[in-house]
Formats: C-alpha cells, structure tokens, sequence
C-alpha cells in the first residue's frame, strides 16, 4: 500500500498496486467520469496510465474530468486525463473514440467496458424500444468496443480488455434485459478471450454484486437507499465501494494477470452464492472493507474500517 500527502493533507489516495505500474500505458474508461468508472479511473491514473474518458453527456464528462484532475493534482501526482464524447450504442462514435485515442496517445493498451446500465421493469412491461436500449448500451456497445480496440490496434500490438457484467447469475428478476445482456458479455469474455490469445490480448470481466454505491447509480433508481436494501443478501453484511472493483480491474489490466483470459471475477461479497431462504445466516457485524477513504476516517460510509 503506497499514501500520498500534499500540503500536509491527507489525501485518501492508495492503491494495493505499486506506484508506476501502469506508467506508458493508455486506457479508454467507458463511463469514466461516474461511480465505478470514475474510482477505475482515479487508480489507473495515480498508477501512471493516460486515461481516456468515453460516455454520452458532456457535463457530466466535464464535471468528472475536473473532480479527477483537482484530485491528481492534490494528489502531487501527473497523468494525462482525456475525455471524449461517445455513445457505446453508435458505431461510428465507438470507431471515432478509438482512432482518437490511437491517433492522440499513438497506443491503447486497455480497454475498460465499464459503461452501461438498465431501468428497473417487470420484463412483461419492457417496450421493445427499452429492450433495445439495454442490450444495445451493455452487450452490442461491449462488442463495438471490443472489435474496434482490437481491429485498429490490439491486434497488431496485444492488450488486455475488462468488460462489466453483473449479478445475473441466477436470473435478474426486474432487470431481465439487462440480466440476458450480462450474461451475454460474460460468453462474449470467454469467445474473445479464446479468439485473440493469439494476438497477446487477454479479454476478462468483472461482475459486481447490485451492491456499489455511487450517487448516480442510485439515482438512476430515484432511490439513495436501495443498495443498502441489498445487504440481507450479502453473507458479508454490507455493500461494496467502487475501490473493490477498480482493484479488480486493475489486478486483471496488470501482468499478474498475465496467464489470465476468458475469466469473470464476482466482486459481490458472496451475494451470488447465498440464497438458501430457509437456512439464512446468523445476523452479523459487517466484515471488514477495503476503501482508500477507509484508510483515513475512522467513520467510513459503510462497514467498518479496514485492518488491512
Ligand atoms: C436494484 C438496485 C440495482 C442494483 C444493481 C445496479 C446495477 C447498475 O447497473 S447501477 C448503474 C445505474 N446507471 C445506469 O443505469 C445509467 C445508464 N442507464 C440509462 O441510461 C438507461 O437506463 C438506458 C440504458 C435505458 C438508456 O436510456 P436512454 O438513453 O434514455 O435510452 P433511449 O431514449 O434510447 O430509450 C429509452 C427507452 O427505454 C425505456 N425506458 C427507459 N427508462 C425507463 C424507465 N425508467 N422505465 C421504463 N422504461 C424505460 C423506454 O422504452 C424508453 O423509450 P420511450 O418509451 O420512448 O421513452
Ligand atoms: N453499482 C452497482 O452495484 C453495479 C453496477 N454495474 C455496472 O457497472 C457499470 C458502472 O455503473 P455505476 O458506476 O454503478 O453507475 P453510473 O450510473 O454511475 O455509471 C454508468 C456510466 O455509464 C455511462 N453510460 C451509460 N450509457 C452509456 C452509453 N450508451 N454510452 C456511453 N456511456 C454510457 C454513463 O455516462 P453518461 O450518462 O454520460 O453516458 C455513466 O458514466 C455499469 O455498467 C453498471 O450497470 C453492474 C453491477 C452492479
């Protein structure tokens, strides 16, 4: 674990990586400038990787983009953040965001399908239009993604891809369009993994449990709570911090990874393997967590503070 202290204020900056580990590297974040995308974001810069940005709304690419850098800055450390305007559903966007970034950076190393997401509905309830959209966002604008990276660069020079799945494991009751799109980014994972061993790019997912935190993510349910709804499902007896998957995404980008591909890491606190409604668990403290703002507040947001 490194800390980094500027001006004599603790910065709540970490990482279980070494510093430089990702120094010359250049990654495209999807949804880079929000939630998990950001905390991806955050960690693959203070590891010394150029990072480019990619979603559909400016502002919120703006906004995100000036939150991280102020933090880099505070943070004393220097990586280049880049930010580009993209629809994952448009082809010609996704072709343009990777030439861009190619044709800017002269390289793309990773690629990090973290943007997507879906609407709660009783699949008997989902329009056509809104099936669409979901599969369109986390499956189709996966695979544009993917072939992209790949045709225009990896090919010729190897490279290692992370795309999100989620916990749809057992079936995603109210998120069914979402549900049938993960599971197809998780066949998608193992396919490419096998197709492009050969050109040296290793393509692995992760699958957070309905349990990281974020503003927009809550607000994209109208509800601040519903996370916290989900911890009576979770054996570890709380919710999960964008850090836990960015040091996944991290671990699976890094040459610890190396023999690595085709694979989905779960990053759900043992939710996806707990559901025996008649035998629950004993009530428990929540376990310990792994957070960089953990580290320095005594009063972390959620669980108890990590004695790691
Ligand atoms: C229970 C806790 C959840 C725990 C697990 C959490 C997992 C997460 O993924 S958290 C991440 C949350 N963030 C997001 O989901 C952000 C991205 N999501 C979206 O932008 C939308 O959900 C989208 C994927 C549907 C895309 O929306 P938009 O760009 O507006 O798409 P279109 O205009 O092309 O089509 C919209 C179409 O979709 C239907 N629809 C959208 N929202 C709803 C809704 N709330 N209820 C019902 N239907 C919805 C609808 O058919 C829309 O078309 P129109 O009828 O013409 O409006
Ligand atoms: N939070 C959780 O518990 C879980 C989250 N996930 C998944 O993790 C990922 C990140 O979610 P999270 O950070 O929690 O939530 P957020 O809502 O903060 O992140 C979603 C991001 O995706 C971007 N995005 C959405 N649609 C598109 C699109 N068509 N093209 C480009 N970018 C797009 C959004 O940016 P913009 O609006 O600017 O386009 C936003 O930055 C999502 O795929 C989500 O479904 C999976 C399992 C659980």
């Amino acid at each position: 674990m490194s800390t980094s202290k500027s001006m004599g204020t603790p910065l709540h900056v970490s990482s279980v990586f070494r510093p430089g580990l990702f120094d010359d590297r250049v990654a495209i974040v999807t949804g880079g400038a929000t939630g998990i995308g950001k905390g991806i974001t955050k960690e693959l810069l203070f590891l010394g990787c150029t990072v480019v940005i990619a979603s559909r709304k400016a502002d919120r690419l703006s906004d995100g983009a000036k939150e991280i850098r102020d933090w880099l800055a505070n943070a004393g450390q220097k990586a280049t953040l880049h930010v580009v305007q993209c629809n994952v559903r448009k082809e010609d966007e996704v072709k343009s965001l990777i030439s861009t970034t190619v044709d800017r950076f002269g390289k793309l190393d990773f690629l990090i399908n973290n943007g997507g997401g879906q609407f709660l509905s009783s699949t008997a309830d989902i329009r056509l239009k809104g099936w669409n959209a979901v599969v369109e966002t986390n499956l189709t604008g996966t695979f544009l993604l993917c072939r992209e990276a790949y045709n225009q660069w990896m090919k010729d020079h190897g490279g290692a891809i992370v795309n999100m799945a989620m916990d749809m494991w057992k079936g995603y009751p109210y998120m069914g369009h979402s549900g049938a799109a993960r599971a197809g980014v998780v066949n998608l994972t193992k396919t490419l993994g096998v197709e492009w061993a050969q050109s040296n790019v290793r393509v692995n997912a992760v699958a957070p449990g309905s349990s990281i935190f974020s503003p927009t993510a809550a607000a994209n349910y109208g509800n601040a709570s519903i996370f916290d709804g989900a911890k009576v499902n979770i054996p570890m007896k709380r919710t999960g911090t964008v850090e836990e998957v960015s040091s996944a995404v991290c671990f699976l980008l890094s040459p610890g990874a190396a023999f690595i591909t085709g694979e989905t890491i779960r990053i759900d606190g043992g939710q996806s393997f707990y559901i025996t409604p008649n035998f629950r668990l004993p009530d428990s403290k929540p376990t310990d967590m792994y957070s960089w703002q953990s580290q320095f507040d005594k009063d972390a947001p959620h669980g108890s503070k990590s004695k790691l």
